[in-house]
């Protein structure tokens, strides 16, 4: 550390926020990507669910491979070129699948994407860390996770905003490999600017960033393993609807593309503006294991209501430069809750974690809560995609559709159980303060 260099400007720091952060847009946005092609894939590319669920766990499976590995990558070589390489891998993974001829080159595009993007995430993490210790550090995450979701948001926004692309599933894969290529652009304009900041101020030690390691585990506390396991079902219960929702909502619920993509889009985009509420909220009144419950026990009827539930009057639904959608007030409304609870969940339960796990294990703790919950993200869409094939899941059969929703159900039952105990043993002699601490005055 050169002490004799000034600390960067708060101009300097937001400039490497944002620059970050349009990285993980690009990520996001990729990742996304196919949610909205599903139904021309199975149309045009004759994939059964089953074979579109083993797209998605094919990231899973690159993502636990490369996280094992991931964090020496970053600290060996640095965070700024971590973020230019997996970046780079991004793109690669992009164009290998838009330009896919068949399902091989498919999952072989999926998995690229597992392997760069989830350490793109670990490496951007780590340049936060650097710019923002002691400083904004928790605004600067949390800004950094709503740019990203905002990346979620506009896949679904492109079909309305990118409508004429859909007419074949290559096309929007195109697009979202222009997005991601924009998002490298970013990464190495960051590169650029780190290493003149470099010379000018005192950027401080590299931060160690998370890494897992398998010895000591069973030194976690109860409270540790129930905020995992609530991680495990809360993720393998929300990613795989989103995944699968743009196709369910128009297959099940007659929507139109535009529809449910606009619908889909709810939930990044309540999270964006409910998220950094809900983590000031908490801030203030601690009760954090009872959020978590309260979320986990709103989550809970969500699934069967959009399926039995009548669909209600028809809302008209617009979106500022987007576009519009004509959308059942049911969905609407379940879609709110569950954007509601994609806000609560995350916001409160990952900083949680910081109040259970001592610090010098935070990076491993926080690791293996990563990798425990890509293990479940894994699983669940093989089976949402097995039921729905088994079931004959399609427009003429839309009670196909039921037995996913049931999973989801049962995973969220698990994740109130969870809570549950969590909430046992945080109310309990032994409790670390989640339900008693308050960081800011009330
Ligand atoms: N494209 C979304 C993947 C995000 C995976 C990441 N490991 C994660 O869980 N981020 C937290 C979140 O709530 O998005």
């Amino acid at each position: 550390m050169n002490t004799t260099l000034p600390p960067p400007t708060a101009a300097w720091r937001w400039i490497a926020l944002v620059l970050a952060s349009l990285a993980m847009f690009g990520n996001y946005y990729a990742y996304d990507a196919l949610n909205p092609v599903v139904d021309l894939l199975r149309e045009q590319q004759g994939l059964d669910y089953g074979q579109i669920g083993q797209l998605s766990s094919a990231y899973n499976v690159a993502a636990l491979l490369v996280l094992l590995a991931g964090g020496y990558v970053i600290d060996r070589f640095g965070a700024r070129r971590a973020i230019v390489v997996f970046a780079a891998v991004c793109v690669i993974a992009a164009v290998v699948t838009a330009a896919a001829q068949n399902y091989s080159s498919l999952l072989a595009g999926r998995f690229l994407l597992g392997l760069g993007a989830e350490p793109l995430i670990v490496a951007v993490t780590a340049v936060l860390a650097k710019w923002f210790k002691g400083k904004e550090l928790s605004f600067a995450f949390g800004l950094n996770l709503s740019i990203s979701r905002l990346g979620s948001a506009s896949t679904d926004w492109s079909t309305s905003f990118a409508s004429p692309l859909y007419s074949n599933w290559h096309d929007p894969l195109w697009l979202a490999t222009g997005v991601m290529s924009a998002g490298l652009g970013a990464a190495v304009l960051y590169f650029l600017m780190e290493k003149r900041a470099e010379g000018r101020f005192d950027l401080g030690e590299a931060v160690q960033t998370d890494k897992l390691e398998l010895k000591n585990l069973y030194r976690f506390s109860a409270s540790y393993w129930y905020i995992v396991a609530l991680c495990v079902v809360f993720y393998s219960t929300v990613f795989p609807f989103r995944y699968f929702a743009i196709d369910y909502f128009q297959q099940a619920h007659g929507l139109s593309r535009e529809g449910a993509g606009i619908l889909s889009s709810l939930l990044p985009f309540a999270a964006i503006v409910a998220t950094p509420i809900f983590g000031l909220w908490v801030d203030r009144v601690g009760r954090r294991s009872l959020f978590m419950a309260a979320g986990s026990l709103v989550i809970l009827p969500l699934f069967l209501a959009v399926t039995y539930l009548p669909p209600g009057p028809i809302v008209d639904l617009v979106v500022p430069w987007v576009g519009s959608g004509e959308i059942p007030l049911t969905l609407l409304l379940s879609v709110l809750l569950l954007g509601g609870v994609f806000s609560l969940i995350p916001a409160v339960m990952w900083p949680s974690v910081a109040y259970i796990v001592d610090e010098r294990r935070l990076g491993s703790a926080y690791a293996l809560m990563t990798f425990c919950q890509q293990i479940g993200w894994l699983i669940v869409p093989l089976v949402i995609g097995w039921l729905n094939d088994r079931y004959l899941a399609g427009p003429e059969n839309t009670a196909g559709y039921a037995p996913g929703m049931w999973v989801y159900t049962a995973l969220s039952s698990l994740g109130l159980f969870f809570a549950w105990k969590l909430w046992r043993a945080e109310t309990g002699p032994g409790a670390h303060g989640l339900e008693s601490i308050r960081t800011r005055s009330a």
